[in-house]
């Protein structure tokens, strides 16, 4: 099956072209982009649409393969040359009990980033997270600012499930789409939010709170990544030149005008110095973006200096680290052969329905069929500002009979053999809660000068207790009430406390049970007390990879801030960052979508920039 996907791939990219690999520089670029992920890929795009503009964009990976479009099977692009593969440091309160006691941040390596890895789902957030970003002092990103770039970037499908039509884009690159199949667990999903007094909404609508159908960066029922969005489209404009395999190294800032002038890169084992006319644009995220700035030099001065790097400009790089937690591993069984696991999928009817027509189970982005935005008693928010998003996977853990997610996850054997092992193959599936609004705040800094050293990543989760507690509450959403008496009425948020999807009427008649293994080294606590879910939640619970905020946006007197609202890197011309890494505070979203949006609001930045000075847009 796999021969005859890549067959078929190889085919495609016969006719389609590869995206071409340059080898031959020119001395001097107008901009030189590094990554080529979500943010530089839109960059590389918008700004090689001026025609006298010449573009140099360099990138440490390659092309996607047939895999990496697979949208059901993201899992198995993380264990192949697609992942950085990066684990945080060990902390004494988070993943304790993960393989190594560590966290895993996968990354995406390849022409088209992490979205060229990633679960694909397609989400913006709320109003007010834009709101609060221009709030914050940066002019231009408040949410009615933003929603045209949002809509620039996206091609909607005409047939997206529940769609409210002014929130949608119809002329960009970027294909959103639902799903080209579901089980009938997206219904239930969807009726147990209308028994719980919330809407059926579009998440990218007038309303986040509320029950959806996933939307996802699909085409054709197909992964829609920022490489096919938007690098295909332009790879062959004379004045785009694409070098993959190129590592960046360091970005020369002169030390006396604090000036961006060129970037050094390694391809092939050989070293290239290129110089920039105008302006270096870092796109390399969230994790390498405050690398690469604090090997240039720019960074916290007292940890340059422990390094002996020449400080150029002292910013608080490498702070404001932010992160969605998730836990995984509340499975649920169910009577009827609904559910979607390795086992069923392998039918070659899905198959075939998946290469010849886009269509059947391969095409459910990660596996992920409906969300939910809620808010628990917790919140201390508004009423429409949700602080839990609980993700309906349409196959659980015990389905996981390869070990691919087992991996993903950072599960040990042991705890899966004790928690799973005996439903094995069975039909479950998973409801995943999501902390949307956390107030821990992580770190990222350097271990060495070496660039091909990892960076030290602290994620420090939970730090802020109140991090563990919402999302306490989110697992009693989903899993296991202590609610016994409810306090009924207009105010559907109190009613929703006491109620569990799991049992409601949909749920029911499909004959839903959570499974109640008790997960290893928790057992001392009762089964479901708050000491048990906080021992569950330090041990197992994991990211949902949405890491963001290192390099924050910020104005010039906000002291955290390393870019300011147009991206430009404080006190350093001629360098911006646009990539996650800007992000002030993380949005109730998941993350590409967001950066999509900075990407096409960065290129305009920049045209506006330059519209007025030497060589500017003709
Ligand atoms: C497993 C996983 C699942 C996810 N699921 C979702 C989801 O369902 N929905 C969602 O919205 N978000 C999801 N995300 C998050 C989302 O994909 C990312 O936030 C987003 O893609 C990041 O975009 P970026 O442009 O900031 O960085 P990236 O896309 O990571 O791009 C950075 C690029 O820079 C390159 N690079 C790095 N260092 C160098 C260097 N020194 N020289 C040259 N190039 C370099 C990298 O190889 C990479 O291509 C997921 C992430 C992961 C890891």
């Amino acid at each position: 099956q796999l021969r005859l996907m890549q067959f078929l791939y190889e085919m495609t990219n016969r006719f389609n072209g590869s995206i071409p690999d340059t080898n031959q520089y020119l001395p001097a670029y107008d901009f030189i982009i590094i990554g080529s992920g979500s943010g530089g890929s839109v960059m590389a795009n918008r700004l090689s649409e001026v025609k006298d503009w010449k573009i140099l964009l360099l990138e440490v990976g390659d092309e996607e393969n047939f895999l990496t479009d697979v949208p059901l099977t993201p899992g198995v692009t993380q264990v192949s040359r697609f992942n950085w593969g990066y684990k945080t440091e060990k902390q004494t309160g988070a993943c304790t009990a993960l393989k190594g006691g560590v966290c895993n941040w996968p990354k995406g390596r390849a022409v088209g980033g992490t979205s060229v890895i990633n679960f694909m789902l397609y989400q913006r957030g709320h109003r007010k997270d834009f709101d609060g970003w221009a709030a914050a002092g940066n002019d231009g990103w408040s949410y009615d600012e933003v929603l045209p770039y949002f809509l620039k970037s996206e091609k909607v499908d005409p047939m997206l499930e529940g769609m409210e039509k002014e929130f949608h884009g119809t002329n960009g690159y970027l294909n959103v789409e639902n799903a080209r199949f579901k089980t009938p667990l997206v219904d239930a999903f969807l009726e147990a939010g209308k028994e719980f007094g919330y809407q059926n909404s579009d998440p990218n609508g007038e309303s986040l709170v509320g029950f959806s159908r996933a939307q996802a960066t699909l085409r054709n029922g197909r992964r829609c990544s920022a490489a096919k969005a938007f690098i295909r489209p332009a790879m062959h404009r004379t004045n785009l030149h694409i070098s993959m395999k190129s590592w960046v190294t360091k970005i020369i800032v002169d030390p006396v005008t604090k000036t961006a002038t060129a970037v050094e890169f390694l391809k092939n084992k050989k070293r290239y110095r290129v110089r920039t006319r105008k302006e270096v644009i870092l796109s390399a995220g969230t994790i390498a973006s405050p690398q690469l700035l604090m090997l240039s030099g720019i960074g916290p001065r007292e940890h340059l200096r422990n390094l002996n790097i020449p400080v150029i400009q002292d910013l608080k790089v490498g702070y404001n680290l932010q992160d969605h937690v998730t836990f995984n591993g509340l499975d649920f069984l169910v009577d009827r052969p609904v559910t979607i696991n390795e086992r069923n999928v392998q039918n070659p009817v899905h198959v075939l329905d998946y290469v010849f027509r886009g269509v059947g189970p391969y095409t459910i982005p990660g596996g992920a069929e409906g969300l939910a935005f809620v808010k628990t008693s917790n919140s201390t928010f508004a009423a429409d500002y949700p602080d839990i998003e609980i993700v309906l996977g349409a196959g659980g853990l015990s389905g996981d009979t390869s070990g691919t997610l087992r991996n993903i996850l950072g599960i040990t054997d042991e705890f899966y053999n004790k928690v799973y092992k005996n439903i094995m193959g069975k039909n479950t599936f998973e409801l995943v809660p999501v902390l949307m609004r956390p107030r821990s705040r992580g770190r990222l800094s350097l271990k060495s000068t070496n660039p091909f050293h990892w960076p030290r990543l602290e994620p420090n989760f939970y730090t802020d207790r109140n991090d563990l507690v919402t999302l306490i509450e989110g697992i009693r959403l989903v899993g296991q009430s202590s609610c016994m008496i409810c306090p009924l009425g207009p105010v559907s948020f109190y009613f929703f406390q006491c109620l569990q999807i799991a049992k409601t009427r949909r749920f029911r008649e499909l004959g839903t049970r959570f499974h109640t293994a008790p997960f290893p080294g928790c057992e001392i606590h009762p089964f479901g007390s708050d000491e048990y879910w906080e021992c569950c939640i330090r041990k197992y619970a994991s990211s949902l990879q949405h890491q963001v905020g290192t390099c924050k946006m910020g104005p010039s007197y906000d002291l955290d801030a390393v870019v300011n609202p147009q991206l430009q890197v404080h006190g350093v011309p001629n360098l911006r960052v646009v990539d996650g890494s800007v992000i002030p505070v993380i949005p109730a979203a998941h993350t590409n979508a967001a950066i999509f949006m900075i990407g096409e609001k960065g290129a305009d930045m920049v045209k506006e920039f330059w519209k007025y000075r030497g060589n500017g847009i003709s």
